[in-house]
């Protein structure tokens, strides 16, 4: 038995993602979109990428690629698109009022029992959603691209959400297999793109004033501090760096004032500078899917490794 019916609005790069996470996990999906080009290419892509993955072994669910596309339909109706649907996560580009407008109509169309729920990447929910006979039932369930090999998604609530809301988008993103977090309060750019945007913005200022190579500067990430952030977040490391050393904020503190104090405002970035850095990354090998999955395998076994070892620490 299906475990239920889901419905994506917005048929392109994040939209196609969930409809795949959804269908993975037994859901029935309907993918909704203005343009009918757009659900036929999200058709062709889904089943392109699904193909693929089952060849590599890293296709998600129990069940085949062929029963998972049959669970998958689109439509360019919204009111059927919704109908019967439990959960409808709104994948439409990241525009205030286009997003409020299909919300709107959304409103008018669902009954007490729908979730409504935006992937929007930064936008407050009390701007989304303020002011909707439904509010009690919409969230923000923010995922990371791409959804189907990085399972984090931010659950924001509206001020007035109801907590059963909040609590069944979480429990349904760790049956689809995701790995939820919940913000207790709104904030613009949620949590993770308010991390990601501090590092571009360095990141662009340090390539633009000569400081690193992109191709460095990626590294820097890559082989530095994502590998520590693949197992750890920035609290831990901290933790484990100092350990031992009472007030171990302070060594922290002390560098956060010099290093912090030299930041300007997000850089003014110039054409050349973009330019450096689309030639470098072109010019690199790019992350296909498969590579993602490859080394969340590993740190999955670099995990299970790190406890058992946390595990003997203890007992010795
Ligand atoms: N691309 C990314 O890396 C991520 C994007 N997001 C958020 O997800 C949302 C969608 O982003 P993308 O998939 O990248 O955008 P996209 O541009 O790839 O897809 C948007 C889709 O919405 C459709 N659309 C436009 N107007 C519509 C309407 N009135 N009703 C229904 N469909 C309509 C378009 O035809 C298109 O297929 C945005 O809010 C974005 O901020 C969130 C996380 C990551
Ligand atoms: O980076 C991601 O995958 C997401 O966190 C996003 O929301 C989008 O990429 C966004 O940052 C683009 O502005």
């Amino acid at each position: 038995m299906e475990p239920g019916q889901v419905a994506i609005v917005g048929s392109g790069l994040i939209g196609r993602s969930w409809a795949m996470v959804f269908a993975a996990g037994g859901f029935k999906v309907k993918l909704y979109d203005v343009a009918q080009q757009q659900l036929t290419s999200a058709l062709e892509s889904i089943r392109k990428q699904m193909k693929e993955l089952e060849k590599s072994g890293f296709l998600k669910g129990a069940l085949s690629v062929e029963q998972q596309l049959a669970l998958i339909s689109v439509c360019t109706d919204l009111k059927a698109a919704v109908e019967g649907a439990t959960f409808i996560q709104e994948c439409t580009p990241e525009n205030l009022e286009l997003k409020k407008k299909i919300f709107s109509q959304l409103d008018l169309m669902v009954g007490d029992n729908a979730i409504l729920s935006s992937s929007t990447s930064c936008l407050l929910p009390s701007k989304l959603f303020t002011g909707l006979k439904h509010v009690k039932q919409c969230i923000v369930s923010h995922p990371v691209n791409p959804p189907y090999y990085v399972p984090l998604v931010e659950i924001v609530p509206h001020p007035e959400t109801d907590p059963s809301t909040t609590e069944r988008t979480y429990a349904l993103m760790k049956k689809i297999g995701q790995s939820p977090v919940k913000l207790n309060k709104e904030i613009e750019g949620f949590v993770l793109n308010r991390l990601q945007y501090a590092v571009i913005s360095e990141a662009w200022r340090l390539v633009g004033e000569g400081v690193v190579s992109p191709a460095d500067l990626d590294l820097v990430m890559s082989d530095g501090l994502g590998m520590r952030y693949a197992f750890i977040g920035p609290l831990e490391t901290m933790h484990l760096n100092a350990e031992g050393i009472s007030n171990y904020c302070e060594r922290y503190r002390e560098g956060m004032r010099l290093v912090l104090n030299t930041f300007g405002p997000v850089p003014e970035f110039s054409g050349e500078a973009e330019q450096k850095i689309s030639q470098a990354m072109s010019e690199k090998i790019p992350v296909v899917p498969k590579v993602l999955d490859a080394r969340r395998e590993w740190r999955d076994e670099c995990l299970a490794g790190l406890s058992k070892l946390k595990k003997q620490m203890k007992s010795d």
